[in-house]
């Protein structure tokens, strides 16, 4: 099953366009989890099994785990996470971007040691830093396009004097992501959800590619503008959202929190759709 067909199953299964972020910080653990690296794994499967049926992908960010030296849990979660929801995608959340042969070293991890359904990339070292990935048939890659930070804008913002319309750059990276790199529609882009209007914009450039939409929640992105914005009855928008849903509560329920917060996110999304 490829990465577009994983995503179409379970958002009809689970009704959902919510991505639920896996960002652990031992430091926000709850009860006998905080401040132990050693339990990154278990406090991540709870949350992974309490909001299994209400998501359309689990994003984990790479930088949590690796930081603590915690790379073998988060193979071992990779691995709960095809055992024991299979039907979900996994986007991970890795934004890498490298000369060809880095690239490929880099694909390999992402897809063969993790088993990861997709990937964040940059596409700022352009093409061929990203065609590696899309020789792994039927996975999918993320373009950072306009992201959700401020910062974003320094460099996506600025205008393409040399390109006919002068698009911006994040307008021009939609774009090929839309067209000529796209070779086997494994393509998607990443769009902040604290930015609708750029959302639209992208969206209008490339209409057929799934946007991946952080920034409701922690970043207080809008959730209703957000589905306005990128939703379209067939072109796939993933919205993520991570310590609003896993950090909704630092006591021994932290799993149902997240479960509640997980529903409230993903039925607030449901009612936005047009
Ligand atoms: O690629 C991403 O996932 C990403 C892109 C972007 O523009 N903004 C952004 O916040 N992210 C990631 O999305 C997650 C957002 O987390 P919360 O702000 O806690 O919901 C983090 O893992 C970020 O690294």
């Amino acid at each position: 099953m490829t990465f577009l067909d994983k995503l179409a199953a379970a958002q009809q299964k689970n009704g959902s366009l919510l991505c639920v972020g896996l960002d652990p910080e031992p430091a926000r653990f709850p009860g006998g989890y905080k401040d132990d690296a050693g339990s990154i794994y278990d406090f991540c499967a709870r949350i992974v099994d309490a909001t299994a049926d209400l998501v359309i992908a689990f994003k984990p960010q790479i930088a949590y785990f690796a930081a603590h030296r915690a790379e073998a849990q988060l193979e071992k979660l990779m691995e709960h996470m095809r055992r024991n929801a299979p039907h979900v995608p996994v986007i991970l959340d890795a934004k890498r971007g490298d000369i060809g042969s880095t690239a490929e070293q880099y694909a390999i991890e992402a897809f063969e040691r993790y088993g990861a359904d997709a990937v964040t990339l940059s596409p700022f070292m352009g093409f061929d830093s990203v065609a590696p990935y899309l020789k792994h048939e039927g996975k999918g890659a993320f373009l950072l396009c306009r992201t959700s930070n401020p910062g974003g804008a320094d460099l996506q913002g600025q205008r393409l004097a040399d390109i006919e319309g002068q698009p911006f750059l994040y307008e021009h990276v939609a774009k090929l992501a839309q067209g000529p790199w796209n070779l086997n529609g494994q393509l998607g882009l990443v769009v902040g959800a604290t930015y609708p209007a750029e959302i639209e914009r992208v969206r209008a450039l490339a209409p057929t590619v799934p946007l991946l939409i952080p920034g409701v929640g922690a970043q207080g992105g809008d959730a209703v503008a957000t589905v306005r914005a990128g939703w379209r009855a067939d072109a796939p928008i993933i919205v993520n959202s991570s310590r609003a849903i896993i950090y909704a509560s630092s006591g021994e329920d932290f799993a149902d929190a997240a479960k509640n917060a997980a529903r409230a996110t993903r039925d607030a999304l449901e009612a936005a759709k047009p």
